[in-house]
């Protein structure tokens, strides 16, 4: 290939690059070559500089990077809407646990893993952190989708159909991570579902892994008050402080939720770089509360954001969950100007990217980056006019307005139809599930 010669060029009105200390750009081209970003320029320059065998000018778009949803439950998409307007335990423990129990399998968590992949490429993820049963299963229907994935493999004191206790669950994930971290569109993690179903024995083994494996810790934390108050009367400590003691806040660790903390926990996380995911929707869905975002981003802690699984949110929407974490960061700090809307697109991109330790790959658009592109539609009435894109993609637009997506330079949507999905098969066999499941449990 000659030195001009690209595999894409891409022309947009506007690109926000989330690269540090870059500016919203207009009318530039993303060039790619192969999996990679190989230049950003002013499009008047890429179309002398550079030869491509394909060119796309997307005249009324905002060209950004793929989201990253740094927290879900992707197979859970087949349990959306089975237990709706509970609180957290009793969703969990009377709806949740015995419905995994009777159905989670591999065909299951396939099924239900390519089921929010096709919504997940719809809506501009490209790549999510997945905390779920039958990692195999999960990998397969990431790597057959196109996109990008962090599997966290799944580690509780009980008994689950994939596992039978904490020895087992290390086993499975060990065997995971040296069958498919090779892969480059895979990373593999461990994923210790809460302080409240992991003791300290199979915590301590997950880390000294982890740390051998040189691989990240996803956990489910602080996410209730409830959560807190029980493991205060147990064994006298907040779960953040037995976290703390076991040695697992460090630059591996993704804090999930996090709804609840004081300011000294807030200084133990931004000291010891641990990550917060904040999952807006699902924390409001579940009554749990909400997580001091513009506390935790002023003290310098990095903040994620995950939807969490379709089962609590109810949708596997960034777009959506960047506005709702948007909108509570002000109303809860009763300050307009927190969490500006270049800030959450941050969060939602590069804020994940770090978090998943993938920051050296995707999460902007800079030359030598993979090819993680979103291009969001703002032509519609919906978002017009156009003073501010990216205010305009947060505060305004749907999911339904991004119509190109791009993971490794590869086109997953083009012009809102799914390339490596059959949608209609999706729905087909997300019918077939919801038939079965629903009609044991009348
Ligand atoms: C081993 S992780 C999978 C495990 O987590 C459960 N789960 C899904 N959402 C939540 C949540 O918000 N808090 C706690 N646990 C959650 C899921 O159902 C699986 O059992
Ligand atoms: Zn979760």
């Amino acid at each position: 290939m000659s030195d001009n010669q690209a595999d894409l060029v891409l022309h947009a009105r506007w690109v926000a690059p989330v690269a540090p200390d870059a500016t919203l750009l207009e009318q530039h081209a993303v060039v790619v070559r192969g999996d990679t970003i190989v230049d950003l320029l002013p499009s008047a320059l890429a179309d002398q500089q550079w030869r491509a065998t394909e060119v796309r000018r997307l005249d009324q778009h905002l060209l950004i990077p793929g989201l990253v949803n740094a927290h879900t439950h992707a197979a859970m998409n087949l349990f959306r809407g089975l237990a709706d307007d509970l609180p957290l335990m009793t969703w969990l423990e009377k709806h949740i646990w015995p419905a995994e129990g009777r159905w989670v399998s591999d065909p299951f968590v396939y099924e239900g893993t390519r089921l929010a992949a096709g919504e997940m490429i719809r809506a501009g993820t490209t790549c999510f952190a997945d905390m779920y049963f039958f990692p195999d299963a999960v990998a397969k229907a990431t790597l057959e989708s196109g996109l990008r994935a962090a599997i966290f493999c799944p580690l509780m004191d009980f008994p689950t159909p994939m596992g039978s206790g904490p020895e087992d669950y290390l086993r499975l994930a060990t065997d995971a991570v040296d069958q498919w971290r090779h892969e480059p569109r895979l990373s593999l993690g461990f994923g210790p579902h809460a302080p409240y179903t992991v003791s300290d024995g199979p915590l301590e083994k997950a880390l000294t892994l982890a740390e051998e494996l040189d691989l990240q810790i996803m956990m489910h934390v602080h996410e209730t008050a409830g959560e807190i108050q029980q493991a205060v009367e147990h064994n006298g400590d907040r779960p953040l402080a037995r976290l703390r003691r076991l040695g697992l806040l460090t630059p591996r660790l993704l804090a999930v939720h996090m709804t609840q903390l004081l300011d000294e926990e807030i200084q133990w996380l931004a000291e010891t770089g641990t990550h917060v995911v904040h999952c807006p929707e699902s924390n409001l869905k579940l009554a749990s509360g909400f997580s001091p975002l513009y506390k935790l981003r002023q003290a310098g802690v990095n903040v994620a954001l995950g939807t969490d699984g379709a089962a609590s949110n109810n949708d596997l929407d960034m777009i959506g969950e960047m506005r709702a974490a948007a909108l509570l960061a002000k109303g809860v700090s009763l300050r307009a100007d927190a969490l500006p809307a270049a800030e959450i697109l941050e969060m939602a991109t590069l804020g994940g990217a770090r978090a998943l330790g993938l920051d050296d790959r995707i999460g902007s658009l800079q030359a030598g980056k993979q090819a993680d592109l979103v291009a969001v539609n703002l032509a519609r009435l919906e978002t017009q006019p156009v003073y501010d894109p990216v205010a305009q993609l947060v505060y305004a637009a749907s999911r339904d307005q991004v119509t190109d997506v791009w993971v490794a330079g590869r086109a997953l949507l083009k012009e809102r139809n799914l390339l490596t999905l059959n949608e209609a098969q999706l729905v087909h066999n997300a019918q077939q599930w919801q038939r079965k499941i629903a009609g044991e449990s009348q």
